[in-house]
């Protein structure tokens, strides 16, 4: 069974499959992102349940701008019912609410409700949900380098006081105390990060399931914890 002491403590998703789901069941692709949003409720409540202390999921890749419009406005319009749906279950439950991505591109009244949700929620300590909107790992990195660029330019740091710290520190994920993912899932079985969380993920462990994101429920959540348990992580370091 599962041991409450070899949990992950940050877990990261990448909800794949939506659409496929949909398209299966000969439904409407709107409907495949409204089940995905309904089993991201679960797993935060999952998350909740077995003591996950973080959760970063991939909910909207800066590639996919490239979506039919059509699908795009869905999607925002959907990630603001959701928000609002789910704010006052959010802060009944403890879950803080932080967002990664260029927020720029979003539609204002989105990220405006995104801002107060990270602002009413932000000093709840159970869980901390990290939505990944507009986000791209690569940005991500760039936007350290030139941070950190600044920094040296406006002479408070020297090149060689640029270490693994200072780029953690400056990257999207500086939002949480576990910058670091444990355990990544990627559903619909497909085996790429997709510019993901790139270099946040250099010791995660990786879980790919071939269920589409709306059917990943209890079950195969708990397979992807029991997988991850049974892991030996070496950072590298024993060769054996
Ligand atoms: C926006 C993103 C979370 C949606 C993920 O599902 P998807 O639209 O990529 O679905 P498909 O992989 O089935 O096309
Ligand atoms: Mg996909």
């Amino acid at each position: 069974g599962l041991r409450r002491e070899l949990m992950p403590k940050h877990v990261a998703v990448i909800m794949d499959g939506n659409r496929r789901w949909a398209r299966m069941r000969g439904l409407p692709v709107g409907s495949g992102y409204e089940a995905g949003i309904r089993a991201l409720r679960l797993l935060v409540e999952l998350c909740c349940r077995w003591g996950i202390r973080v959760l970063t999921v991939f909910a909207f890749s800066s590639d996919n701008w490239f979506r039919p419009k059509v699908e795009v406005d869905f999607l925002m319009s959907l990630f603001e019912t959701g928000t609002n749906d789910e704010l006052n279950n959010f802060l009944r439950e403890g879950v803080q609410i932080s967002i990664i991505g260029d927020s720029s591109k979003l539609p204002e009244s989105l990220l405006e409700l995104l801002t107060n949700a990270e602002e009413t929620t932000k000093h709840n300590s159970r869980l901390q949900l990290i939505l990944a909107i507009s986000y791209s790992g690569r940005y991500d990195i760039v936007q350290a380098c030139q941070s950190i660029a600044l920094k040296v330019k406006e002479n408070l740091i020297d090149p060689e006081d640029i270490n693994e710290l200072l780029i953690e520190q400056e990257l999207e994920t500086n939002c949480t105390e576990i910058p670091y993912p444990d355990l990544l899932i990627r559903t619909s079985g497909e085996l790429r990060v997709s510019n993901f969380l790139l270099w946040q993920l250099a010791y995660t462990e990786l879980f790919f399931a071939q269920s589409h994101w709306p059917d990943f429920g209890e079950a195969e959540f708990l397979e992807a914890l029991r997988s991850f348990q049974q892991r030996q992580r070496r950072y590298g370091s024993r060769d054996s």
